[in-house]
């Protein structure tokens, strides 16, 4: 890893400049040159990436390119993929990919197909029902206990999934709120219910609490010995969960050498194998390594990854865009936006350098979104017209899953039609021409035009993907993680760790031990105020 301001680089300096002759340029405009949709497209599988809609140039995209080799982006592609100790913080080397590496040269290729095989066959034993629970039922339901890259993941994969789904229902608890607890077991039979206690650390207060009250409620119900046949603990803690009451045949292993929010690959995606089979989990897997390859071998200028963290980077830090939205047209992928949330702001959302060095630019963007078409019908109005500049994702498949032509063309048209919409916009004179062609008065015309007229020149890049499989959603996913590991790479910032996470955990545990006595307790006058009129309740 070089360690590059990026702003002192060369490219930088050229991109500074090429933005000002750029700035104002609209889309409609760039797009008079007929070819430019071939050239800001990348073909790649089942993926058709098109980024021409978006407030670039050659030149700019040249440039782009000219920073990510300056900054030393092959260098530190090769470090991550070559197991180096890119996490510097915490001393560790970033490895989600070898979960998902199947050829003979994969790194810790024992351990992870060993894992790989424990998860194939326990899970194949509970959708098959010949591991029963304490009663001799077989399991109807699952439970994924965990929070953060210990429940998004498997959330959003499992949803993303559902047409795959197998008899098994799936559930989750996150929250450390009990009602969330309570909503969700409260209707469940303990003894065909499996349990899944996924905790990285097997420290974490909300995750702990969570499992401490469902372990009571079952025991409860079916005693202490019932347990192991229904519990099942994901951890890289062995001993924790050992003394949490999980017999070591019951957990699934996994590595420091694997962040929380990259981690669904691993033994984290238990839930995700459970409900799904493991054959389409080993099929998320192995799109998630075609596009690793690509990643890795694909030249900048037709790495998809690559190609879209640039853009990402023009618009934070030359256009000023202070956030991202991803909208994804199918229901399935509903908690996307919600996953990459924490992937992307967790690890980009830092401002020092890693020289420890305050950034002097922007970094890590805000990541939002909602499906669309109810994404329209929700926020739109302040992308097409607001004055914030908001680059968006649209992400759309080809065909729909059950075949329903009729519904499919109509999201579909509004996913083309929006792309188009907020590129073009609409102007004064096509506003007045439409409303000269209504009953409404000459001045009633004028007063109404500028509220209808649309700017355009909105940057969209549409993912045009075949169809939404294991495998599709794998790659999507392992895009976006690429694209994190660039966009750190070029900020110069440590990706990879997560301290901003500490401090309110560190204070929520304080302030529960002030619960006991909030009157003496030590806070700022508003603080203290909340606590007492908390207590008194
Ligand atoms: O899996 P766990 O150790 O329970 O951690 C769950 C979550 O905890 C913290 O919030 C971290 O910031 C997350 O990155 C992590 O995913």
């Amino acid at each position: 890893m070089m360690n590059i301001n990026p702003t002192e680089t060369n490219a930088w300096k050229k991109l500074q400049l090429h933005f000002d002759t750029i700035r104002d340029t609209h889309l409609k405009e760039l797009f008079k040159d007929q070819g430019r949709a071939a050239t800001f497209t990348i073909q790649w599988q089942d993926f058709l990436v098109d980024y021409s809609k978006n407030r670039i140039t050659e030149e700019t995209k040249s440039l782009l390119i000219e920073l990510a080799e300056e900054v030393g982006l092959s260098e530190a592609i090769a470090s991550y993929y070559g197991g180096e100790a890119i996490n510097k913080t915490e001393d560790r080397p970033v490895m989600h990919t070898a979960l998902r590496d199947f050829s003979a040269t994969a790194y810790h290729k024992e351990e992870v197909a060993g894992v790989r095989n424990a998860i194939k066959t326990f899970t194949k034993s509970i959708i098959e029902g010949t591991h029963t629970g304490a009663t001799g039922k077989t399991i109807t339901d699952v439970v994924n206990i965990g929070i953060g890259g210990s429940d998004l993941g498997p959330v959003m994969v499992v949803e993303a999934l559902q047409y795959y789904k197998n008899h098994l229902t799936t559930h989750f608890i996150s929250n450390v709120d009990g009602d969330h607890v309570m909503e969700t077991i409260k209707d469940l039979d303990p003894e065909t219910t499996l349990f899944v206690i996924v905790s990285k650390t097997f420290t974490t207060q909300e995750t702990l609490s969570n499992a401490t009250t469902v372990r009571a409620w079952f025991v409860d119900q079916l005693g202490e010995e019932a347990v192991g046949s229904h519990f099942v603990a994901v951890s890289t803690n062995l001993e924790a969960v050992q003394n949490f009451g999980i017999a070591s045949e019951n957990i699934f292993p996994m590595w420091n050498w694997v962040g929380g929010r990259f981690s669904l690959w691993s033994s984290v995606g238990l839930s995700i194998a459970l409900a799904v089979g493991y054959d389409h989990f080993e099929d998320l897997l192995r799109g998630a390594q075609e596009m690793d390859i690509h990643f890795k071998e694909q030249p900048f200028d037709e790495n998809i990854p690559v190609i879209t963290a640039l853009l990402s980077v023009w618009y934070n830090n030359f256009f000023g865009a202070e956030s991202e939205a991803v909208i994804p047209y199918t229901q399935y992928l509903h908690r996307l936006p919600a996953y990459l949330q924490q992937a992307i702001m967790e690890s980009n959302g830092k401002s020092v350098d890693r020289n420890g060095n305050p950034v002097g630019y922007e970094t890590g963007n805000i990541i939002w979104g909602e499906p669309g078409t109810n994404s329209q019908h929700a926020f739109f109005q302040l992308i097409h017209q607001g004055t914030k500049l908001i680059p968006a994702d649209f992400i759309g498949f080809k065909k729909s899953l059950h075949g329903n032509v009729d519904h499919h063309d109509k999201l579909m048209a509004n996913f083309f039609a929006q792309t188009e919409a907020l590129m073009n916009g609409k102007t004064e004179a096509q506003v007045t021409e439409e409303l000269r062609e209504s009953p409404l008065s000459r001045k009633r015309i004028e007063q109404l035009t500028p509220f209808k007229v649309f700017e355009g020149n909105k940057p969209t890049t549409t993912y045009l993907i075949n169809t939404l499989s294991p495998k599709t959603l794998g790659a999507l996913v392992a895009m976006y993680e690429h694209k994190i590991f660039v966009q750190g790479v070029i900020w110069n910032i440590y990706s990879y760790d997560q301290w901003g996470v500490e401090l309110g955990k560190q204070l929520a545990k304080q302030v529960l031990r002030d619960f006991d006595d909030v009157e003496s307790s030590v806070h700022d006058a508003s603080t203290k105020q909340l606590l007492i009129s908390y207590k008194k309740a």
